[in-house]
């Protein structure tokens, strides 16, 4: 028997009602699937703006001007005294740079802050972080393949280790060793330029000092920890195929520089009328020193990372030797402290109260003076910054920076 017509009907109206749900479903299925990713993205979207926060930051400040030719630099101790002038030197050419520091209370931290400021307004980021931060330091290298690192943070100071030794153990040996280990796991492996010291020469008496002479006998426990690392330099060259070039740094002195050495110090106090205390050798012989200006010791560093070949092994496998070398940056000409002391009182126009004691037993050597041949043959590296125009250099930043203090320009 046929059946009615309504029963087709309703059956055609329930296989309509069929496909309809069923493209109903399927269309929901799609909403879900979108809604779901919609979130996710949303939830991406959430995680960039924290990104931008820091992370994109050092993105950004590690972009050089020219991708084909620039360097992507890691600037270790970038708001110390080099740090800040080799920083704003390679973003000047066009380099990315991007600074590291500890920001600790060695000398007055507003100083630091203060260049930090000085870095940022150049274009240059400054991460707050100890490079004992193993995990903040891979995160780095994560977010950016730094072609180069300048290592130059430090416990620095020749005096201070008898009071702190510490210090210059966790900088100087576990900071350095790991900053090479960072940088032996980074893929590619930069190219490392560091910071060692006219202090590894120590007792050695034979004069100028060259790189091929003794640097066994350290004087205080600050020179001791830069010999060690140019030995630790030596076994993550040897070992892991880094490119490492090591900077025996002469003195430096210059505008923003390090409150805790001589001339910064004796300014401070000459201007406040307050006395001075001039080391002298025995027999009332003079202490010298061969001070490098400051912009001298810059072309140093950016010469030394522009002739750095680059480093051999990747992700922690070595695969052929790699550069490793040590240049001297002084000025060649050693200078009496009780010189520095007169050129000071001229520019300064004060008299200062001076007492003289016996250089005591506390980590200094009685004199430094830097051959230059090998620097200025591989780097040509050439200081051009005699004592007293850096000392004029210094004292006008000096003036200008104190300016509560400030007085007529030198
Ligand atoms: O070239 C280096 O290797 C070192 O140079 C400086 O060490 P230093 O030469 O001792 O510099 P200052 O502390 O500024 O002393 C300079 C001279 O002034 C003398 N001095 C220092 C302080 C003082 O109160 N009186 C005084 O006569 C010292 O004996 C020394 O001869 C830095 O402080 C070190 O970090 C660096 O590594």
């Amino acid at each position: 028997m046929d059946k009615p017509i309504h029963t087709h009907r309703f059956r055609y109206r329930c296989s309509i009602t069929k496909l309809i749900f069923c493209w109903f479903t399927i269309l929901l299925a799609f909403f879900f699937f979108f809604l779901l990713k919609t979130p996710s993205s949303n939830a991406n979207r959430r995680v960039l703006p924290s990104l931008s926060t820091w992370e994109n930051v050092v993105v950004q400040s590690a972009k050089p001007r020219d991708n084909s030719t620039g360097h992507s630099v890691l600037v270790t101790g970038a708001a110390g005294f080099v740090g800040t002038h080799v920083s704003l030197a390679l973003k000047e050419r066009g380099d990315g740079v991007v600074g590291v520091d500890n920001f600790n209370k060695y000398y007055d931290p507003s100083l630091k802050r203060r260049r930090s400021d000085l870095l940022l307004r150049n274009g240059v980021f400054v991460l707050e972080a100890d490079i004992n931060d193993s995990e903040k330091l891979a995160k780095l290298f994560r977010l950016v393949k730094f072609t180069h690192v300048v290592h130059l943070a430090a416990q620095a100071g020749v005096r201070y280790a008898l009071k702190n030794p510490a210090s210059y153990v966790h900088s100087n040996i576990a900071g350095l060793v790991n900053v090479f280990e960072v940088c032996k796991s980074a893929n590619p492996q930069p190219s490392i330029v560091w910071a060692s010291s006219s202090s590894v020469y120590g007792l050695n008496s034979k004069v100028p000092f060259s790189e091929e002479d003794r640097a066994d006998q350290p004087a205080s426990l600050y020179a001791a920890t830069k010999k060690a690392g140019e030995e630790i330099a030596h076994a993550y060259n040897h070992i892991y195929g880094l490119s490492i070039t090591g900077l025996r740094f002469f003195t430096v002195y210059g505008p923003w520089g390090r409150p805790d050495m001589m001339y910064f110090s004796f300014t401070k106090n000459m201007l406040i009328g307050k006395p001075i205390v001039v080391f002298e050798g025995p027999d009332h012989g003079s202490v010298a020193r061969d001070f490098t200006y400051i912009d001298d010791v810059v072309k140093g560093c950016l010469a030394a990372l522009d002739t750095a070949e680059k480093s051999t092994g990747s992700g922690s496998r070595v695969e052929g030797p790699a550069q490793l070398r040590v240049f001297n940056l002084g000025n060649t000409s050693p200078v009496p402290v009780s010189e520095v002391v007169s050129i000071m009182e001229t520019l300064l126009r004060v008299k200062a109260k001076k007492v003289v004691v016996p250089m005591p037993r506390n980590g200094d050597v009685l004199f430094t003076h830097a051959n230059i041949s090998l620097a200025r043959r591989e780097l040509g590296y050439m200081p051009t910054t005699d004592l007293k125009a850096g000392l004029r250099k210094f004292l006008n930043w000096y003036l200008d920076y104190y300016s509560e203090s400030k007085r007529e320009s030198v």
